[in-house]
């Protein structure tokens, strides 16, 4: 038998193995509901262990459904001439007692097939014939569907010249590379390459930078080490989740399959903008206001609007009155403004003071009315007694004008009220911004009138949130009430165990530990809650105090310094990727030192990626020559590809009908399936979609709808609409209109080029930048 029917010999049997393991899930996953549902229908506990069953079940069927392709990759065979080592995307092992456990398989249990986290699956990426860590030849196995067609061997005991840390499986690597692609990411489990496993395994704890320049493969990292984290602190991160967070819907979609196709469901996608619940930001903004409201500066000026709240009476012709028992009591504004400083004395957040202000504000008016009330005439003590005044103070406490009152001096806010009522009102703004030294210029850029949200006010309302505090009371209160009744049920439980107990134990079977001795009624309550029909990320979703066991923050360097705080309440274990050549918003990060330091000072670590893998050398070569304009320090990722078409620029007068003339042109060099992305200046897209709409018989889009599934073979963008994707080719439309729309302009024309696999174009009509002049023209006025 030849070399490729033995593979497919051993690829069906595995197959096959994962047949029967998901037939015998589903029955035991059928078994599990029918059993609750039959005998024990009904009680609490029975329900509990279905509900941990069944998602057990679910979670492996996941697994095992999500591996249905290329379940099986690689291969190694070792020196020490043991079986072979076979890689692929789930563990399987001959003995299915272990076919729902994670990591490695138990000693006496022969893998069938080692899941590609393991630490021994772990030579198939780094093994180079320099250091061969005892492996002989690395295969990999090509499969469509369930059928072998090809094998791939590096032989490492060849004496190859590799150095540790270059490209590994190179010929598999280029084949995965020149594929077409499909508008959606992939995963890389096959071909991942030395430097990036080194950060797929780095450890959980703490946060992990990751620079590297276009196409070094961050995206692809950040997500397959989501992955490799999920399988090594499964309980964890499953109980708290993970958060993926990207710059914009399309981004999100383009990456949205990555995950499941490594078996892992339930990490929560979003953007910044989609992390207060019960808000969808919908309006743009000027650039300007955005860079000013992602300033960390507004979180003192969202505190100054929490202070200005905090009212008192202009002069002491503004009444603070109650009614009562027939006296009118009248706070002036010392009074008021001695209560204010007694309460922000507290140091409670604003909405759990209130309680505080209403105690005082009863103190002091039972003053008032005591002096109203006691006085004596003749100028001896206060008439009235400690009863009197407990009374009195008891009927204030019911006074609905007193709740008036408290309401007036500190009213209860939510975070939505406050910044909404902040943005509308020049005169607040004036108020908030004061400490802050906000010029009028930047006040009236904060000003605006409706109430849809932006992306940049989602920080500003969780850092209102933060500051204002819940006014809780009443939640609280209940859920005190409820804990305290599930503690007595959960009490209740470990009784009845205690007492089913058998009381004839041998000494010896007296060590067999009970449920009761190894949990008391807290915890099992504790683990009663944790099994919760919704993942962590969909009870995230949520809840805005949501604390995540990881976060992944892609294209970080887009992200604002208010953003960054919210990020940080929400985890300190983070993977923070990104390119500080790239950033286009207008509050991003040109330094991650810059971006983070104000955060966490100086403890994050970082790792830099320096192979290029999307773009062909001529390509990289135009992208290295704006990088050298844009940020001569950074270093140029090495591309892995040679070879390419030489990228062209062609000049006309008349660009949109030029332009339709050279991508139909382009079009006709593609594959079928192979897509084009026009990037154009923003506020030129429309009219240049409108005229390639009109002359190309291929369907294009107007920018990439994230829920087409089979979107147009050629889309207009945006520079910023661009971040993270990628094309086989790409044209940019009059690049110095892209260069002049923003003070970020060259790094938007960055992004843009550095968006093509294959081919690149520009098409201009005025002169081109100093770092275009390299390409090779077309056609030229002369
Ligand atoms: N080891 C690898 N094997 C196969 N393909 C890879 C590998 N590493 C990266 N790629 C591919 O290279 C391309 C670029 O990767 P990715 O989008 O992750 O880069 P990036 O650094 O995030 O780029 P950008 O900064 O432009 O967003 C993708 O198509 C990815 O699948």
């Amino acid at each position: 038998m030849d070399d490729l029917a033995l593979e497919q010999e051993y690829v069906t049997m595995l197959y096959d193995h994962v047949d029967e393991l998901r037939e015998r899930l589903a029955a035991r996953q059928a078994r599990a509901l029918a059993r609750v549902a039959g005998e024990a229908a009904g009680t609490r506990q029975a329900l509990v262990e279905r509900d941990a069953a069944v998602h057990l079940y679910a979670g492996r069927l996941t697994q095992l459904n999500a591996a249905e392709n290329a379940l099986c990759f690689g291969r190694l065979d070792l020196e020490t001439g043991t079986r072979p080592r076979y890689v692929g995307r789930i563990g399987l092992h001959r003995d299915d007692t272990h076919d729902q456990g994670q990591g490695d398989a138990p000693a006496d249990d022969e893998p069938l097939l080692i899941d590609w986290r393991a630490p021994v699956a772990r030579p198939f990426y780094l093994a180079t014939a320099m250091q061969r860590d005892g492996v002989i030849r690395r295969r990999h196995i090509r499969t469509v569907g369930r059928r072998v067609v090809q094998l791939n061997d590096e032989n490492l005991t060849g004496g190859h010249s590799s150095e540790p840390g270059s490209i590994t499986s190179e010929s598999a690597l280029l084949t995965a590379l020149d594929a077409a692609r499909t508008g959606r990411m992939t995963d890389i489990v096959e071909t991942v390459q030395a430097e990036q496993d080194r950060i797929i395994r780095s450890g959980l704890a703490g946060i992990l930078v990751v620079q590297g320049g276009p196409g070094t493969g961050k995206t692809a990292v950040a997500l397959h080490r989501a992955a490799y984290l999920l399988y090594h602190h499964r309980e964890q991160l499953e109980r708290r989740g993970v958060l993926i967070i990207g710059p914009n819907t399309t981004f999100l979609r383009y990456i949205a399959e990555v995950l499941p196709a490594l078996g892992e469901t339930g990490v929560m996608l979003a953007t910044t903008g989609d992390l207060f619940p019960g808000v969808s930001p919908t309006l743009t903004e000027p650039g300007a206001v955005t860079a000013l409201k992602g300033q960390l500066l507004m979180k003192d000026v969202v505190a100054g609007a929490v202070t200005d709240r905090q009212w008192v009476p202009e002069d002491d012709d503004e009444v603070v009155a109650v009614r009562h028992d027939g006296q009118l009591l009248r706070l002036d504004r010392q009074a008021c403004l001695d209560l204010r400083e007694r309460v922000r004395g507290a140091r409670l957040l604003h909405n759990e003071a209130r309680p505080l202000v209403h105690r005082l504000v009863v103190e002091a008016l039972t003053t008032l009315w005591a002096q109203a009330v006691g006085t004596d005439p003749l100028g001896g003590e206060n008439l009235l007694g400690p009863e009197d005044l407990a009374m009195v103070r008891g009927e204030l406490e019911e006074n609905d004008d007193v709740d008036g009152v408290v309401d007036w001096l500190w009213p209860a806010l939510t975070p939505t009220r406050l910044v909404r009522e902040l943005l509308a009102s020049p005169k607040r703004i004036r108020a908030a911004a004061a400490r802050v030294g906000l010029t009028q210029a930047e006040q009236d850029l904060l000003l605006r009138t409706g109430n849809a949200w932006s992306e940049a006010d989602v920080p500003l309302l969780d850092e209102a949130a933060e500051i204002l505090g819940r006014d809780d009371s009443t939640a609280r209160r209940l859920a005190d009430e409820l804990q305290t009744a599930n503690l007595a049920y959960a009490q209740g439980v470990l009784d009845l165990l205690r007492g089913s107990e058998s009381g004839d134990f041998e000494d010896e079977e007296s060590e067999i530990l009970a449920a009761f001795d190894l949990v008391d009624a807290e915890a099992l309550l504790d683990r009663q809650e944790e099994i919760d029909h919704r993942t962590a990320a969909e009870r995230a979703a949520t809840d805005r105090t949501w604390r995540f066991g990881h976060i992944v923050v892609d294209e970080a360097q887009e992200v604002s310094p208010m953003a960054w705080r919210m990020l940080m309440r929400r985890s300190r274990s983070m993977t923070i990727v990104g390119d500080v050549a790239q950033t286009g918003d207008p509050a991003g990060a040109s330094s991650w030192r810059q971006a983070l330091g104000p955060h966490v000072g100086d403890r994050w670590r970082l790792e830099e990626l320096s192979v290029n893998y999307r773009m062909p050398q001529p390509v990289a070569r135009v992208a290295a020559s704006v990088l050298r304009a844009l940020a001569p320090d950074l270093p140029v990722p090495e591309p892995v590809r040679p070879d390419g078409p030489h990228p062209w620029s062609l000049w006309a007068a008349d660009v949109p009908a030029a332009l339709a003339a050279a991508v139909a042109g382009e079009l006709r060099t593609l594959d079928r399936g192979r897509r084009l992305a026009v990037v154009t200046a923003p506020g030129r897209s429309s009219t240049i979609f409108g005229v390639l709409a009109r002359s190309l018989p291929e369907p294009v889009a107007l920018g990439e709808d994230p829920d087409d599934d089979r979107p147009a073979r050629v889309v207009v963008l945006e520079p910023r609409e661009t971040k993270g994707l990628e094309f086989d080719a790409v044209v940019v439309a009059e690049p110095d209109l892209v260069l002049a729309a923003s003070p970020r302009g060259l790094g938007d024309l960055y992004v843009a080029i550095t968006r093509a696999t294959q081919r690149l174009g520009v098409v201009h009509a005025a002169d081109l930048p100093e770092c275009l002049r390299g390409l090779r023209s077309v056609g030229s006025p002369a």
